[in-house]
């Protein structure tokens, strides 16, 4: 059709607001993916508990009021030798559904900070996993900001006005980032939008309260601070965009075992219809191939794992050799690391989708829960 989306959640009200404090988990994790984001990471420069605890209290109190629409600070003091603390892009844009959710890498959890023993229990390095092409300066991070808006500005300087804080601190520095646009998963109320291949992208991702109960937010194990917090894995995938467009339109559809246009599995008519992985053709072909990545990825095939996806398309321009650099910037969240890697073991061994993307970045970081009101994200842990 010619008309954009119109569902409840994909009007765009620049007003909308969110809030930082007293939610069960961190904004941005639940709350319907806005049209973009601005997803840094960063190392620890500095080996002060104290650094770290300061960095995480101004993050704090410097998103409290960025969600809200406003700046951190002057943006012209009126002495003239003054520096302006806030850099003053954002303004008269409004709050754009900002949403700002800070990740704490393993290192945090070490003896340098003497937080060894407040480690989340599942936080670790992930596995090497097949086809795994991982690029040393896209990977890691100790600490991880994912800032996601309606307006690409008001993303981005959220992330530039707390890389000037993390400067400022002498806590950590900024080691890797990516741009993202036209979120490619679906939040309640939202249309199913596209990733860069022309697929649907989203369409049985977890939506139900019930759902983000058992297999997003931690419930029990580890420090009681960290209840209603959550692990994030991110992944850089670059995808051969240029190769893609040149494939027949059967093998695409066959690649994620759904149609292109409708989104609707291979057994199916319309997008939301169930798929049925027992499906034969005449010729006893299984329908949803073997290779399909729908049918390796489905919680019906993996002892009913499910991830909460929050993605986002992404492109670096131009490469070298004069390709579109493009791809998408993957995230996940889930209550147990190991439910990625288990998914993400198959799709690396036989996706067909692996003859067109490589995962060259990774990260992996713990979502401490919203902090209360007067309080400031993981506070709890320094006491
Ligand atoms: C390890 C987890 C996953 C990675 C990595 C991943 C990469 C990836 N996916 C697409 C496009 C689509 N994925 C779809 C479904 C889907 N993908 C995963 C997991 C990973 N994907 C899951 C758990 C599911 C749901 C499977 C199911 O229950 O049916 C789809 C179909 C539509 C949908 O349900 O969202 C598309 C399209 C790309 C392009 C990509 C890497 C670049
Ligand atoms: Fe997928």
């Amino acid at each position: 059709s010619a008309t954009a989306a119109t569902d409840a959640g994909d009007m765009l009200d620049l007003n909308r607001r969110y809030d930082f404090y007293g939610e069960v988990g961190q904004a941005g994790i639940r709350t319907p993916p806005q049209r973009h984001i601005f997803y840094m990471t960063f190392d620890l420069t500095s080996p002060l508990r104290r650094d770290l605890q300061v960095l995480l209290a101004r993050w704090s109190g410097a998103i409290a009021q960025l969600m809200q629409g406003g700046t951190i600070g002057q943006v012209e003091p009126s002495r003239p030798n003054a520096t302006g603390f806030d850099t003053g892009e954002a303004l008269d844009l409004g709050p754009a559904s900002l949403t700002v959710t800070v990740g704490l890498g393993p290192k945090v959890f070490t003896d340098t900070y003497g937080l060894a023993d407040q480690k989340p229990p599942l936080l670790r390095n992930l596995r090497q996993l097949p086809s795994d092409d991982l690029k040393p300066e896209l990977t890691g991070g100790d600490l991880s900001v994912q800032a996601c808006a309606d307006d690409p500005q008001v993303a981005y300087h959220a992330v530039r006005d707390l890389a000037r804080i993390a400067k400022d601190t002498g806590a950590a520095a900024t080691r890797w980032t990516v741009m993202g646009f036209g979120r490619a998963s679906a939040g309640k109320g939202q249309t199913t939008p596209r990733n860069l291949l022309g697929f649907k992208d989203g369409t049985r991702n977890i939506i139900e309260e019930a759902d983000f109960e058992k297999f997003i937010w931690l419930k029990e194990g580890g420090p009681s601070w960290q209840r209603n917090g959550t692990y994030q894995v991110v992944r850089k995938i670059k995808m051969h965009i240029e190769n893609w467009d040149t494939d027949r339109i059967g093998d695409q559809n066959n690649v994620f075992g759904r149609f292109k246009v409708s989104g609707a599995p291979l057994t199916g008519a319309e997008e939301f219809d169930t798929p049925d992985f027992r499906k034969q053709d005449p010729g006893g072909n299984l329908v949803i191939p073997a290779t399909a990545h729908i049918r390796l990825a489905a919680h019906e095939n993996n002892n009913g794992l499910r991830i909460l996806r929050r993605s986002y398309n992404y492109t670096d321009g131009i490469n070298e050799i004069g390709l579109l650099d493009a791809g998408l910037l993957f995230i996940s969240y889930q209550n147990d690391p190991a439910h990625f890697e288990t998914i993400q073991e198959k799709l690396g061994a036989s996706d067909a989708l692996n003859e067109y993307i490589s995962h060259i970045g990774s990260g992996i970081f713990f979502v401490p829960p919203a902090p209360r009101k007067g309080s400031y994200i993981a506070q709890e842990m320094f006491t």
